[in-house]
């Protein structure tokens, strides 16, 4: 029998029973389906998420779509039928038909219908052979059990509150938790094979849209646009800010930043995050990774997820210095070969991340070797950082999850062949007679979230910019002047070198491991040092081993992988390039050390 179980505004709370004492159930609702008359659903928001549990005469059988999963909710009303369309909703809902609801102010909603229809969003993980990915859920919960609409509306409103809540991490109340800020997305056009506004559209929007999180886009107009953006205006008005791009327009944000008199308090109170749509995207990766996240190339939707929920974790930046500059860097610094792959490869920046690939091999066939002397502070003890972990199973489809249908605010259409229809069997004396939701949908459209907004500019190629030159802040350096001598317990190592690559990131590129112990924030720099005389066979084993995170273990006559805080290098000649989070910089000494812990990233949240 269907009954409020809950009849207050703030909900109860009570134990769930022999299932896990720890975890609340805050509402419970009964839900019956018209065509199988012998089940009921009993369906709960607990503090792990919304349990439907589904009852017949001998057995039982429960499904969590677990809090983390769910991205938002929304209440909406029956649409109007055209006349001759069909008959009411409610007799509608038994067979395959489809429904249509609308938005309560649309004007086109179906006034004889009572009925409040809340649509739960959930991206839930699914195992396949070979993968993991998220794929898109919607729960309907059909609210009928008053006999005027807006008892129905309150009822249905009252788990949407709650789910909002505990989605935000607060205490259940009878007031959705509010954040007006906006994120601010800086998307490069040019990044990667040129996809990134496509990407975004209809991979991030959508999810953004769903979790009611409004958003500023700005197209980057030229190089070094991000950084000027995020130097000039008051950042502080914004949740946060998102590089819509790949690793260089993070780093363009990054220094950006560092250019603010206010940086400090700038980059505490403003997250910064990154949606990957580059061809190297080594954070994201990292990310990902770190936080069980199946990356997915092309498949934004673990990240947007993270971006609307808004968790935060800090992260260490290096602190970089050659001959002119000062700068901070998140990824990575490097010298020779593996440098060499990514300046040199732009050149096939139309096929996206296989580029790296493709010049590796070239790369390999035609090798380097570059003369100088390396230096660095080792760190002598890493024991406490946590054992390395094995990537999830890497799955280059593009998966079916971020890819909606067109929006239509008009015909949010949510029921398909596989819905099941529930109405409860209650008659008589109750003043709820039924509900109705649907699982496993995977039919949907959008809505526009009011207050987003598109800042676009007009279409044709990039424009230019002659660079402005700002003063860089930032934490003050403890090593010498880059020409003085170093503290005389740093290790120096002179000679030929085929690369030395230093990364603060567990991954470099969508498919490079390259430090499976780097943490985000463990003040740790991993310097891998490949010495010149290495047989090319030993190499390339190398360099494939970092597909997975094998080549960490590799310690050989000239190989070698240092943990540090602090390193120097001084290139001989002027022949070479020297890169800082995949950007070139200038070539010639070399200084950089790491500051834990400065900087704030949006995450994914895996509560
Ligand atoms: N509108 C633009 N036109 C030309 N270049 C731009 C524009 N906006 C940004 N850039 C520059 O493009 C460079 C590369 O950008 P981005 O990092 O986004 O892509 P990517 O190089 O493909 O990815 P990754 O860094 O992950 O390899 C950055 O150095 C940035 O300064």
């Amino acid at each position: 029998m269907a009954e409020p179980m809950l009849g207050k505004d703030v909900p109860n709370t009570i134990e769930k029973e022999n299932v896990d004492c720890k975890e609340q159930v805050y509402l419970e609702e009964t839900f019956y389906i018209l065509s199988k008359k012998k089940s009921v659903f009993r369906v709960r928001l607990t503090s792990k998420g919304l349990s439907l549990i589904k009852e017949t005469d001998d057995s039982s059988k429960e499904q969590t779509i677990l809090l983390r999963d769910i991205i938002g909710s929304k209440c909406m009303r029956s649409k109007r039928r055209r006349a001759g369309a069909g008959s009411c909703v409610c007799s509608s809902l038994v067979g395959p038909q489809q429904l249509k609801v609308v938005e309560e102010n649309s004007g086109d909603l179906d006034e004889s219908d009572i009925s409040a229809y809340l649509y739960i969003f959930a991206y839930t993980l699914k195992r396949s052979r070979r993968s993991l990915k998220r794929e898109r859920t919607t729960i309907t919960l059909r609210f009928r059990s008053y006999d005027k609409y807006e008892d129905n509306y309150k009822e249905a409103q009252k788990w949407r509150t709650s789910i909002k809540c505990l989605i935000a991490n607060q205490p259940i109340t009878t007031v959705i938790p509010q954040n007006d800020k906006k994120l601010l997305i800086l998307l490069n056009p040019k990044s990667g094979p040129g996809k990134a506004r496509e990407l975004f559209q209809t991979k991030s929007a959508p999810l953004l849209q769903e979790a009611e999180v409004p958003y500023d886009l700005h197209i980057t107009k030229y190089a070094q646009y991000a950084r000027e953006f995020v130097r000039t205006r008051n950042v502080y008005g914004w949740r946060g800010i998102v590089a819509a791009g790949g690793d260089g327009v993070l780093f363009e944000i990054l220094n950006g930043m560092f250019e603010r008199l206010d940086w400090q308090q700038a980059l505490a109170e403003v997250p910064l995050a990154i949606l990957p749509c580059g061809s190297g995207n080594g954070l994201a990766r990292t990310i990902c990774y770190h936080y069980n996240e199946p990356y997915i190339r092309e498949n934004l939707t673990g990240i947007s997820m993270g971006l609307a929920r808004g968790r935060v974790a800090p992260m260490d930046v290096v602190r970089v210095e050659t001959k002119t500059n000062i700068m901070f860097s998140f990824l990575s610094v490097g010298w020779g070969l593996l440098s060499d792959i990514d300046i040199e490869s732009e050149r096939l920046r139309a096929i996206g991340g296989q580029r790296f690939a493709i010049w590796a091999l070239a790369r390999l066939v035609g090798l380097r070797k570059y003369k100088g002397v390396v230096s660095y502070a080792k760190i002598k003890d890493v024991s406490n950082l946590p054992k390395p972990k094995l990537p999830i199973t890497l799955s280059h489809s593009v998966s079916q999850d971020g890819a909606l249908d067109s929006p239509d605010a008009e015909a949010f259409i949510d029921c398909d062949e596989h819905s099941e229809v529930f109405t409860n069997a209650v008659n008589g004396k109750h003043q709820r007679v039924d509900s109705w939701y649907s699982v496993n949908s995977r039919r949907s459209a959008f809505y526009s979230t009011r207050g987003s907004e598109y800042h676009s500019v007009a279409s044709g190629g990039s424009e230019m910019r002659s660079p402005v030159h700002a003063c860089m802040h930032g934490p003050a350096s403890h090593l010498p002047s880059l020409m003085s001598q170093l503290p005389s317990h740093w290790v120096h190592e002179e000679g030929e070198f085929v690369m030395v690559h230093v990364s603060y990131q567990a991954y470099i590129g969508e498919d490079l491991l390259f430090a499976p112990r780097s943490q985000l924030s463990d003040g740790v720099m991993w310097m891998l040092i490949i010495k010149a005389g290495i047989p090319r066979s030993q190499i390339l084993s190398f360099l494939l081993g970092m597909g997975q995170g094998t080549h960490s273990d590799v310690n050989t006559e000239y190989i070698k992988m240092i943990p540090v805080s602090a390193f120097r290098i001084v290139p001989e000649g002027s022949d070479g390039y020297l890169t800082v989070d995949g950007e070139l910089v200038e070539y010639g000494p070399l200084q950089a050390e790491i500051f834990p812990n400065i900087v704030h990233l949006l995450v994914p949240d895996t509560k």
